[in-house]
């Protein structure tokens, strides 16, 4: 939130009335947590709100705002100054007191530059709960930094790959949390220490310098094209859930996007996105990868994405209306997907797949509705194209006989596929140890699904988090695959670990 851009309206009358504005909501948000909480943290927020509702803490703002500079910057400049002031203080007290004004400058900045209702994680700050949803994950602002600690959870669940992708340390299953007090969280390990001595931290800050020098002997390896060590060239592309992870990203890291996770347009809470909001973010990621391919996945509603309007309750609902199933029982929502999807075929090298694939028939009935979109889209003169189709193997099914699928490409969708072939839920704790993607029963249909794109001339990636799986890695790659799909963060360290095997 604090580095959000803001558009500003040149009136001074206007850009003080968003500043009030701005003021009262966060003053009404912290109220709101203040009332949730109790003890120390209690204590705290109430400071913030008087903080906030102390006129001498905006006055210079306001003042700036006068002299014609945009709110943002005015409330920016005027924090600062206070900041430092805090920072610079003899007391111990005082000097504390500069993050909870870290704090509230973000909390109206979030306001103001319209990223309001993200909960913004504050530096240091480590999120304790039984459970996270991916929603509520996706509506916290974690750009300051922060770690989450889960009771429950599961390290394949779709929250702990939303926190891999973003590089934000998290731990679950722990069975109960650290809640209140000081921890240290070791994402790496799965670790959590509460309280730690003055060693503990003095070791754990030199783990952190030692990672934080891995991470930069591998950065040298991100720019350019993976290859083994004997020079055999390994595709890396990278994986989104949102087009805001492609912000400040240049596409030369990568050999394009291996999945577009479109369940984002539909978490919006503002009913299910039209086809020209569908189209206006397909048409802005593919124009991103300058003509690199963009596979795009049709909504991989259910399981435990569940979709307002759309899913349905089920006893089990991983083997319930997900992925296609649902697309195809719910074809006036996956024509509009589709439509889109052709429409953003002429910005750029645009792939379209299917999740959930478990027959045939079902990539044939998605290519027939995709074939009347473009025979729609013509009729209508409407620019677009018609993109190749292909699956996610994440079905055992699937994967055991994939040359029975006429698809373009196949794209192994490897968290499904262990947890199909494990018969282990990813989103459970309890079975956390046996949802191992290196098991050789998942190993073997990895194996299989490389040689048939081989036997039909197909392309075939891996999408699923084994990829970024450095102790994995040598082992995916002796299957025959030579495409990977993994987070943005972790594209450095994958090449640099492909170019050791
Ligand atoms: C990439 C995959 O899909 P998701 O994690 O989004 O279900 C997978 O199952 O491996």
């Amino acid at each position: 939130a604090a580095t959000a851009a803001r558009a500003a309206t040149g009136d001074p009358a206007r850009e003080a009335g968003d500043l009030r504005a701005a003021l009262a909501a966060a003053a009404a948000e912290i109220t709101a947590l203040a009332e949730r909480s109790d003890g120390e943290a209690a204590d705290i927020l109430a400071f913030q709100v008087a903080m906030l509702e102390d006129a001498a803490l905006a006055e210079g703002a306001f003042h700036a705002i006068e002299a014609g500079i945009p709110a943002d910057h005015a409330w920016r400049q005027a924090l600062a100054a206070e900041i430092e002031g805090y920072e610079a203080a003899e007391d111990e007290y005082f000097r504390a007191r500069a993050a909870d004004l870290v704090d509230i400058r973000d909390r109206v900045l979030a306001h103001l530059t319209g990223t309001a209702g993200l909960d913004v994680v504050p530096r240091g700050a480590i999120l304790a709960a039984e459970d996270l949803t991916p929603s509520r994950f996706l509506a916290t602002d974690w750009s300051a930094g922060g770690a989450v600690v889960l009771a429950g959870g599961s390290p394949s669940s779709h929250v702990a790959m939303l926190a891999r992708a973003r590089g934000v340390p998290m731990v679950v299953a722990l069975g109960e949390t650290p809640a209140g007090r000081v921890a240290l969280v070791d994402g790496d390990r799965g670790v959590v220490v509460v309280e730690p001595g003055p060693q503990t931290r003095q070791a754990f800050e030199g783990r952190m310098e030692e990672a934080a020098a891995a991470g930069a002997a591998a950065l040298a390896f991100r720019d350019r094209p993976a290859a083994m060590a004997d020079g055999t060239p390994v595709s890396v592309l990278i994986n989104i859930a949102e087009p805001a992870e492609l912000d400040g990203l240049d596409p030369a890291i990568c050999d394009g996007i291996g999945l577009v996770r479109t369940e984002f347009l539909f978490h919006a809470g503002r009913g299910l996105p039209d086809e020209e909001a569908q189209l206006a973010v397909y048409a802005r990621i593919a124009a991103w990868a300058r003509g690199r391919p963009v596979t795009i996945r049709t909504l991989d509603a259910g399981g435990d994405k569940p979709i307002a309007g759309l899913t349905v309750q089920e006893a089990n609902p991983f083997l319930g209306l997900r992925g296609i199933r649902l697309s195809l029982t719910r074809p006036e929502v996956f024509r509009v997907q589709l439509r889109a999807l052709a429409r953003a075929a002429v910005h750029g090298n645009v792939k379209v797949m299917l999740p959930m694939v478990a027959v045939p028939a079902e990539l044939e009935r998605a290519g027939a509705l995709l074939d009347e979109a473009v025979a729609d889209l013509k009729a209508a003169g409407l620019p677009h194209a018609r993109p190749p189709l292909g699956i996610m193997v994440e079905v055992p099914a699937a994967a055991i006989s994939a040359t029975r699928f006429p698809a373009a490409f196949y794209s192994i969708g490897s968290n499904d596929l262990t947890q199909y072939t494990m018969a282990a839920a990813r989103d459970l704790g309890a079975v956390a140890e046996l949802n191992d993607a290196g098991d050789p029963a998942v190993l073997a249909l990895i194996a299989s699904t490389v040689a048939a794109g081989a036997a039909r001339g197909v392309e075939v990636s891996l999408c699923g988090d084994a990829g970024a799986d450095l102790s994995l890695l040598p082992k995916l790659l002796a299957t025959g695959l030579r495409a990977v799909s993994v987070a943005p963060v972790a594209v450095a360290r994958v090449k640099a670990a492909i170019a050791r095997c």
